[in-house]
């Protein structure tokens, strides 16, 4: 195949040039008009296409500057095309225009095809269910409260690790707690520290880091999953089991599920002294813990049943028993065996995060805690917010005015009815959105409309995962045919564990090499924590007790800029997902061919020279304005785009505030001594672009 290559040149022409190029979307369309061909892009060997020619992100990065903004590749019968500048992202996968790229290709979804990889109608449900569940007014205050106990836990292990004085790969201890963070935010509080179920997910999410999707021999045994033994045995290389794995967590989510529908009911509650009884061994005794808990919404599951349902509680733990191949041992633990404290300490490939001892406390969860009442689905429908109040329209102001309050929410959450920066949300009739033909930069589509006026409260303060199953979308849904409802819930995982410990560790590399960046940071977090003290207490000392809390986060611009500046430059996911072309159809006068994927490449919007001065440089000060502001560039798509945007945005930001905030307030963040430069940025991919052997040494703050 022949394509024209209008913008072919050298790659190490200067930044003016390369600015000129990179974003000349209009020179292109000039120089291509009459064509309607293909977008340029490298032309890739017979069969295999550009395959073999890719290596990362940085191979998107060349071909932005080779070709142009638009490019077309193709990789072995995969043809994908790249918007590489923001004006070509906002105009045709944003907004209306990105609903003909909303579908997704055939993923290696191992069940359903869930919120990742879904498409069309079943997709739109699963999103619109959880979009609904998580849109809620106390949703900060359970994401919070499940960041907060994790990171009690990885605070504890840090400062081990610190009076060790040793290079230490932080991320085997963030890794744990990011996954942690999903179950406790989706169970309405953390599963307590030791518990068969957490060293399970331990286990699970551990497999999920080594997935590498680029790796042939992934993509061979992902189609072909029994080929994965022979071609292990063939090549001596270790290919993790991506579907095994999958299955493994299906069936651990199954059993909160079940958990959840009978009769055990998942509450979160405050408590200073957390309990450290696992919900699924409710008749276990107390465990020890060893985690010294923030005071600030530190919330673990209590757990309450009636009589009736310990017989199903127990067969539960039965069912997840046969699953799990490193973590059986843990959950084999017959439940009125587990000795407190000890249960898991012989495990093998044990947490080294979890191993560590601590003070002992009993467990003090009342009985006033608990919810008494078992909760069937259809009981829940009834204490729950009525279908026919989710889907009313708004008449009255008060109404209107919830719904505006909770527009920051709504945007937080990727549903954002306007590019950011622009004007309000204002209530309007879904037809006059239909039937205006010009729409605002990033208008909202018809999808995203719907949703909007489907938010509510949590009045009852139920889990997410309860709210989820509640949602007219599942109605119905039982074992047999909750294929859709488990793989969405597996992809908050698969979506939300490595993405947020990949970005943490950007963000703590850079600062670990730019210390005064670092400095200023914590200088900034000292007095934001200092003016909190005052304002609680007289007590100078009362300082050591406050805890950086998200409601500070305006208070910490430069921080925030730190970390929006690790994740622009490390792009955690280099492009969105792939976005399938649903028609033929045109992007700049190019033809685009019926399922063609359509991808933006987050990678290199991120380092556009055009958008980005000195674009390869950490610069934090970049995303202030002169007033010390924060500004959030135009062009920061870590999140991806339009509708299929990333459902995790809000606990993601969070997760990587509130725990840099702490580490960086407890530590200095060092480079190891010996590392060199160009080996500790290497990168490499797996299920995400990610450092490839991060360490940092972690030195007590006075
Ligand atoms: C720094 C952290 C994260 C990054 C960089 C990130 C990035 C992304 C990106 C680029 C997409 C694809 C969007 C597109 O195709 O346009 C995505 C989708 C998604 N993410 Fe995230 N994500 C992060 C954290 C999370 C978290 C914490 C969760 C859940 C707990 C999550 C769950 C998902 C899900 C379910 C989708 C699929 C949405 C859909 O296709 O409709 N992500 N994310």
């Amino acid at each position: 195949m022949t394509r024209s290559h209008p913008k072919k040149r050298n790659n190490s022409v200067d930044m003016d040039i390369e600015a000129s190029t990179f974003s000349s979307t209009a020179s292109i369309s000039t120089a291509l008009s009459s064509t309607s061909s293909l977008p340029p892009g490298p032309s890739g060997l017979p069969v295999v296409g550009s395959a073999f020619e890719y290596k990362g992100p940085q191979t998107n990065l060349k071909w932005t500057e080779q070709y142009g903004p638009i490019y077309y590749v193709r990789m072995g019968e995969k043809s994908l095309v790249y918007l590489n500048t923001i004006e070509l992202v906002e105009k045709y996968m944003e907004g209306r225009n990105g609903e003909q790229f909303l579908d997704r290709p055939m993923g290696p979804a191992a069940f359903g095809e869930g919120l990742l990889f879904g498409s069309g109608e079943r997709w739109k449900n699963n999103k619109r269910a959880f979009m609904k569940a998580m849109h809620t007014n106390t949703l900060l205050e359970d994401m919070e409260s499940a960041v907060q106990t994790e990171l009690a836990i990885v605070l504890e292990n840090l400062h081990k690790k610190a009076a060790k004085g040793r290079p230490t790969r932080i991320g085997d201890l963030l890794l744990p707690a990011c996954g942690n963070v999903v179950s406790g935010f989706l169970l309405g509080g953390s599963l307590p520290r030791f518990c068969p179920e957490r060293e399970s997910l331990h286990m699970i999410i551990k497999n999920l880091q080594g997935v590498d999707l680029n790796s042939k021999l992934t993509q061979i045994t992902l189609k072909y999953p029994k080929m994965r033994e022979p071609l292990k045995r063939l090549t001596f290389r270790d290919i993790v089991d991506v579907h095994g794995t999958s299955r493994r967590l299906q069936r651990l989510i199954r059993q909160w599920i079940r958990q959840t529908r009978t009769g055990f009911i998942f509450r979160s509650h405050t408590s200073s002294t957390p309990s450290t009884q696992c919900p699924f061994h409710f008749n276990s005794p107390a465990a020890n813990t060893s985690a010294e808990h923030a005071n600030t919404g530190d919330k673990r599951l209590s757990l309450s049943t009636p009589q009736s349902n310990t017989n199903a509680a127990a067969s539960s733990d039965n069912e997840v028993s046969g699953v799990t191949d490193e973590s059986s041992e843990a959950i084999k633990t017959p439940t009125n065996e587990m000795s407190p404290g000890n249960e898991f300490t012989n495990l093998a490939g044990h947490s080294e995060a979890d191993q560590q001892e601590g003070t002992d406390e009993d467990s003090t969860d009342s009985d006033e805690d608990i919810f008494k009442t078992p909760i069937t689905p259809g009981s829940l429908t009834k204490h729950y917010i009525s279908t026919e109040s989710l889907l009313t329209v708004p008449k009255d102001d008060t109404r209107a005015e919830e719904i505006m309050q909770n527009e920051a929410q709504l945007t937080s959450l990727g549903f954002s009815s306007v590019a950011p920066g622009e004007q309000p949300f204002e209530p309007m009739e879904p037809s006059a959105l239909v039937d205006t033909p010009d729409c605002p930069k990033t208008p909202i589509t018809e999808f995203q409309w719907q949703f909007g006026r489907e938010m509510s409260i949590n009045e009852q303060h139920f889990s997410i995962l309860q709210r989820i199953l509640s949602q007219p979308e599942f109605a119905g849904v039982t074992e047999e045919n909750d294929e859709e409802l488990l793989q969405s819930l597996v992809d908050m995982f698969f979506g939300g564990v490595t993405t947020v410990l990949s970005a943490l560790e950007f963000v703590l590399m850079y600062l670990s090499k730019n210390t005064t960046m670092q400095m200023l940071a914590q200088q900034e977090i000292a007095r934001v924590l200092a003016a909190e003290a005052e304002r609680v207490s007289d007590d100078p000392t009362a300082q050591a007790d406050i805890k950086v809390t998200w409601s500070m986060r305006e208070q910490m611009p430069y921080l925030r800029a730190c970390i929006i500046e690790g994740l622009r430059l490390g792009s955690v996911t280099p492009s969105s997902l792939p976005h399938v072309a649903s028609v033929e159809t045109e992007i700049e006068d190019f033809i685009i061919p019926k399922n063609t994927f359509v991808l933006a490449g987050i990678y290199s919007l991120h380092r556009d020279p055009k958008e980005y001065l000195d674009a390869h440089e950490f610069r934090p000060q970049r995303h202030l304005d002169s007033e010390g502001k924060l500004t959030v560039p135009r062009s920061y798509r870590p999140f991806g785009v339009g509708a299929r945007r990333c459902v995790g945005e809000t606990l993601a930001e969070m997760e990587l505030f509130i725990f840099t905030a702490a580490i960086l307030q407890e530590f200095n963040v060092k480079s190891p001594a010996r590392s060199k430069k160009a080996s500790a940025m290497e990168t490499h991919m797996r299920i995400v672009h990610r450092l490839k052997d991060f360490k940092c040494v972690l030195e007590k703050r006075k």
